[in-house]
């Protein structure tokens, strides 16, 4: 039933071909197309309920349920709205787990380095804050050295403050390690600031894709970000404030 080959194609790090995924009779996603390039920074919009996290939980090899054809690289990894740390392990502990091996202390040391949580390593979770916590979640995935970056609504549960800390944070981390990123997300103006391209999901196809021809670091006051954001507004189905 399922086609699942984990070999990427040269130059692309996602390609998906006549992908459904029925649950319980009723097909979420149906006969969806998609692809992204190495290195691309791709957002995924769309209504609430439309398989935005069940297209990310199939390309994270999370669900294998499928019809169709499913080509990712091996080296990928995935975050979460919540940070899902183990509360028994120290931070450092928790960046490891699941890596295979015994992979040494200075893998993680240097991930929480790169998202400048040095001074937690030791910490339990419970004493980190969301916005650290969701740091300690990012180093996790990049101590995998992904070529593919799935992200699911990481900065949801943020404050505003934070919230623009960490995108800023995962917008360097793109740069620096120049994985491709697949970014779910409910908030148009995260996915214009950060992606080469949005696509939007609707009746389980992908109904929808803009480039963002923006140069970076991009900015909010911008007539041509304001433009790309209420059209992508008016293909949700919101109407943008004047
Ligand atoms: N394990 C499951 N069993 C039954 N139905 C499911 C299951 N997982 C998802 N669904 C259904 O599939 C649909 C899509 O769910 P999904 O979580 O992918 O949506 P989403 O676009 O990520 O929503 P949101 O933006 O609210 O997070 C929903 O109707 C949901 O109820």
């Amino acid at each position: 039933m399922a086609t699942d080959v984990h070999r990427p194609v040269t130059g692309q790090a996602v390609r998906v071909e006549g992908l459904t995924r029925s649950f319980d009779g009723r097909a979420v996603i149906d006969d969806l197309q998609l692809a992204i390039g190495s290195g691309e920074f791709v957002a995924l919009l769309g209504r609430s309920g439309c398989g935005k996290s069940t297209l990310l939980r199939i390309l994270a090899g999370l669900d294998r349920e499928i019809e169709g054809t499913v080509l990712v690289p091996r080296r990928k990894a995935v975050a979460f709205q919540a940070p899902r740390l183990m509360p028994w392990k120290r931070v450092w502990r928790n960046v490891l787990l699941g890596l295979p091996g015994k992979p040494p202390r200075a893998v993680a040391d240097k991930a929480l380095e790169e998202v400048g949580l040095t001074k937690h390593a030791n910490a339990w979770p419970k004493t980190l804050s969301g916005g650290e916590a969701q740091r300690a979640s990012l180093a996790r995935a990049l101590v995998r050295e992904p070529d593919l970056l799935l992200l699911d609504e990481p900065f949801g549960a943020l404050d505003a403050l934070t919230r623009i800390n960490a995108q800023r944070l995962v917008g360097e981390l793109w740069r620096r390690r120049g994985c491709a990123v697949l970014l779910v997300t409910h908030d148009v103006e995260e996915a214009v600031l950060l992606a080469d391209r949005v696509l939007v999901m609707d009746g389980g196809v992908i109904a929808h894709e803009q480039r963002i021809d923006l140069d970076r670091p991009r900015d909010l006051a911008d007539p041509r970000f304001a433009e790309l954001r209420a059209g992508l507004l008016a293909r949700l189905g919101v109407e943008a404030a004047a």
